[in-house]
This record gives C-alpha cells, sequence and structure tokens, in this order.
C-alpha cells in the first residue's frame, strides 16, 4: 500500500507507484486507442498492484478518462495555449491531477505534490512547474465552482450546460434526448421530463455497473450462484447480480464455462428472441454476429432445452475463436461458422430463429468503456449503417417464413435502432416488426412499443434495443 497520508506530504524523489502505473494505462488508452479495461488489468498485474492501491489505480484510470472533456474545459480555462498545443502526455497528466482535486477526496496538497513529482520522472523537470501552476489554479475551485464557472447556464443551454456537467459529448447527448424524447410513453412526456430522464441516464453512465452474472441453463442456475454470494436479479431467470463486485472467475461455475458474466439487458434481448412463438419447426437458430459470443452461450444452452441447435457466424477469426471457448462448455452439435453474415452460404429460409445483434456505436454501454465516449464520432453511427442494414435484411432473408429474427444493438441512438428497422421493412413486404414487450415479462417501463429499449437509468441494464420482425 502506498503513503497517500498527509503526513507525507513533502515532496517525494521518486513517484508514487500507483499514479505512475494510472498515469501510464492513460497514455496508453489515449496515445494508442487501448482499452481502459484490458490496459489496466494488465498493468495491475504486471505491476503487482493488488487490494487497495488497485482499486485507487482503478479510480484513478476511470475516473479520469470518464471526465477528461470536462477536466479539459477547465484546463482550457487554466492554460494560457490552447490545449491542442499542449504535449499529449502533459494534457494527461493534467487530467489525472484534476481528478484527485476534484472527484476524489485526494489532499490538495499532496495532489499536486504528487502530479509535480510524477511530470519530474515521466516527462523531465522543465514541464513540472507548468503542471505545479495549472493545478493549483484548478485547486481553487471545487468541481461545482468549476461547472458554473465554465458551464453555459442550464435555463439557456442545457445540452451544453449537461455536456460539462455530466462529461458526455454533446451529440452523444442529442441522441439520447431524441431516443427518450420519441420514447416517451403516451400522452407524450412533458418535455420538462424527458430532460430529467437525459440528467438520469447521464448520471447512470457515469457509475460502474455492478458484475452481473449468467447462469446457463442445463448447466448452472441462480441458485448455484447464489450460495457462491451473488444476489438474484430482477428479471432474467438466468441473472445473479455479484453485489460487492470481486473477481466472477472465483466462482467455480464461471471457472468452467456453465456460468458467465453478462448483463441483464443482453441476457433479456436473448431470451426474448428464444421465447417468441414459433408455429411448427423449431430446429435451427442463427447468431449472425457472434462474437465474442456471450449471447450465442446462452441461445445455445436455451436451445439445448428443446431439440435446436446453434450457428453463429462471425468474420474475425480471433472473435471467432472467444465464440468456440464461450461455447466450449455448452453440450450439442452447435458450430462457429468464420464469414460475413452479409454473404450467407445457407439457403435462403434456413433458419427458424436468427439474432442479428449487430456492431454499432456501444453508445448503450458507457458505463462499461469510460473512454468509449470520447472516442466515438457521428460519423461512426453514419458509417455503420449500411453494414447494419445489410446483416438484418440478411437475417430476414435466412429466417423462414413463420420465424423471427431480432434485431439487436447496445446503443440507443435512433439511427442504428428505429431508423435501421423502418429502412429495411421499407422494402421487404415479406417481414412484419411484431410488439415485442410481451417477450419481457415482469419488466416494467418498455414504453409504448412495438420495439423494446432497455435503459441504465431506468432497468439498471445497458440500453439494449430489440426489434423483434415476423418472415410472414
Ligand atoms: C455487437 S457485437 C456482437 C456481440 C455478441 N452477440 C455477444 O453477445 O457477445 C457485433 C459482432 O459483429 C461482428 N461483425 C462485424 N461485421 C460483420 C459481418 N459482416 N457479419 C457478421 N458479423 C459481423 C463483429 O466482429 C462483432 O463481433
Amino acid at each position: 500500500m502506498s503513503d497517500r497520508s498527509p503526513r507525507n506530504r513533502a515532496p517525494q524523489r521518486r513517484p508514487d507507484k500507483v499514479r505512475q502505473v494510472a498515469y501510464r494505462v492513460i497514455r496508453q488508452v489515449n496515445g494508442e486507442d487501448g482499452y481502459a479495461n484490458l490496459t489496466l488489468n494488465k498493468a495491475l498485474r504486471d505491476q503487482r498492484v493488488g487490494g487497495r492501491d488497485a482499486a485507487f489505480c482503478t479510480e484513478l484510470v476511470h475516473g479520469t478518462l470518464r471526465w477528461q472533456g470536462t477536466y479539459d474545459a477547465f484546463l482550457a480555462r487554466s492554460v494560457s495555449r490552447p490545449l491542442a498545443d499542449l504535449d499529449p502526455e502533459l494534457l494527461d497528466l493534467l487530467r489525472l491531477g484534476a481528478h484527485q482535486l476534484l472527484r476524489m477526496r485526494v489532499d490538495s496538497y499532496a495532489a499536486v505534490n504528487e502530479m509535480v513529482t510524477l511530470t519530474r520522472s515521466e516527462v523531465g523537470q522543465s514541464r513540472s512547474g507548468l503542471v505545479n501552476a495549472v493545478l493549483r489554479k484548478i485547486s481553487q475551485r471545487n468541481l461545482d465552482q468549476w461547472i458554473a464557472t465554465v458551464a453555459p447556464k442550464p435555463e439557456e443551454d442545457l445540452l451544453g450546460y449537461l455536456a460539462i456537467a455530466k462529461a458526455h459529448p454533446r451529440w452523444v447527448i442529442e441522441a439520447f434526448a431524441d431516443a427518450l424524447g420519441e420514447r416517451a410513453s403516451a400522452p407524450a412526456l412533458p418535455a420538462e421530463s424527458v430532460e430529467q430522464a437525459v440528467e438520469d441516464l447521464l448520471d447512470a453512465d457515469n457509475e460502474p455497473p455492478k458484475v452481473t452474472l449468467v447462469a446457463r441453463p442445463g448447466l448452472s442456475d441462480v441458485d448455484e450462484l447464489i450460495e457462491a454470494g451473488a444476489s438474484r436479479a430482477r428479471w432474467s431467470p438466468y441473472a445473479a447480480v455479484l453485489q460487492g463486485g470481486g473477481d466472477p472467475g472465483r466462482i467455480q461455475a464461471v471457472a468452467t464455462g456453465r456460468a458467465g458474466v453478462q448483463d441483464e439487458g443482453s441476457q433479456l434481448v436473448a431470451t426474448a428472441l428464444a421465447i417468441a412463438k414459433v408455429d411448427g419447426k423449431d430446429a435451427r437458430w442463427l447468431d449472425l454476429c457472434a462474437g465474442p459470443g456471450g449471447k450465442s452461450a446462452l441461445l445455445a444452452a436455451i436451445a439445448n432445452q428443446g431439440e435446436a441447435v446453434l450457428t453463429a457466424v462471425e468474420p474475425l477469426e480471433h472473435r471467432a475463436q472467444l465464440v468456440r471457448s464461450n461455447l466450449r462448455a455448452i453440450p450439442g452439435d452447435h458450430q462457429v461458422l468464420v464469414g460475413d453474415g452479409t454473404k450467407p452460404t445457407w439457403p435462403s429460409g434456413w433458419y427458424d430463429r436468427v439474432l442479428a445483434d449487430v456492431p454499432c456505436s456501444g453508445l448503450g454501454a458507457l458505463r462499461r468503456r469510460p473512454e468509449a465516449r470520447w472516442r466515438r464520432t457521428p460519423e461512426d453511427v453514419d458509417e455503420l449503417r449500411p453494414l447494419q442494414e445489410a446483416l438484418l435484411a440478411s437475417a430476414i432473408t435466412s429466417v423462414r417464413p413463420g420465424g423471427v429474427v431480432a434485431y439487436v444493438t447496445c446503443s440507443p441512438h435512433p439511427g442504428e435502432t428505429r431508423e435501421v428497422v423502418e429502412a429495411v421493412l421499407a422494402s421487404r413486404p415479406d417481414a412484419v416488426l411484431e410488439d415485442a414487450r410481451e417477450l419481457f415479462p415482469g419488466v416494467p417501463s418498455l414504453g409504448d412499443g412495438p420495439d423494446v429499449q432497455l435503459w441504465p437509468h431506468v432497468h439498471g441494464t445497458d440500453a439494449m434495443y430489440l426489434a423483434l420482425i415476423r418472415r410472414s
């Protein structure tokens, strides 16, 4: 455990190891497009940082990355040149310092000194003066005071205010507001309620999610996970929550693949496809966009309860390998095909149920990936659109008349959800959108249908979207 106590305030010659690890992880994420979770876990392992130090390091990394757009707005007021002209290393050091000063209970004096020492060791003595001066300026106001200084007034520009106060890019907030506004149940919610919902959603995005487990049916059950210390989740019959966190791999059912880690929303959409009514033959299920295979594993386990067999398709070999590994514990003749879901190698109408969990912006899972919100752009949404439409069209062609397709995204952006479904169905007279709400038994606040949008602030799940389409 490194010593961060007030008595240790004197400038240190050696940088604090935990802050150094956090800084280097942030650098890798911002400088090399790394993923925070993977990079941090590896660094904690390699540097043998554990226990309370690991928790402190995680907060430094996740918090700094999650709030970096907000801190940049404060830093822009505190540095005499444009932030774009600062070395990226220096900018990350300042962001890391700002996070300790504004959102962690680190003593200001200690935070500034630790960051000066770290700057000296990471980028050289000549930069430490600037870090000292800027962080002292940052420390002169608390978070609310900085927001009041820098953000527009909420009554004049609510979205501009929320972008700073809740650390989300404005275009993302606009997309959320559109999706929430569209889904206001009849009679339409007053604008004020939509605004409150947007704010609640942004707050939910800023809280790391609890670890949710899935007990794959036939192999494990929720009672086994409860015995291992989890508690029953609200709606999915397969879900249990590790309330206190901890390593799920220590649970035997998870270690052996009989259970796994999976958001309850992901479980609910996969289960919805599995329980949709299908008359007649129900033997062939297809997961058209399978990697890494979380939903494939749940679907294959449910398929085993009847007579069905799952085929999982994934174009990227390394992701197909993850699907195989997720399916390893599931008995049966389920198979993984490496291929492009838009170019089926199977006959038209071959399948009875098809999941099209298409590549998307991931704006519904921002809780899990602290860096993601700053990396995505509106162009990503536009660029993904043709692939999403092609995959949905292919899914419809792959299902037999009377069979069902679940179009799923982990994004609530209307450009990836309803607009895609509407565009594809406009040219498919052989496909009909059905009310999917009854496939989510007991789940409240599903809106007006016929499609379903889950929300972090309402359901505590990722913002999963599902449209159920039946081929006629
Ligand atoms: C949202 S992820 C699927 C998540 C998965 N269903 C799960 O629950 O683990 C989308 C997947 O689609 C894959 N993909 C991308 N292009 C594809 C294509 N043309 N055909 C099929 N899958 C594709 C991506 O590589 C990615 O693994």
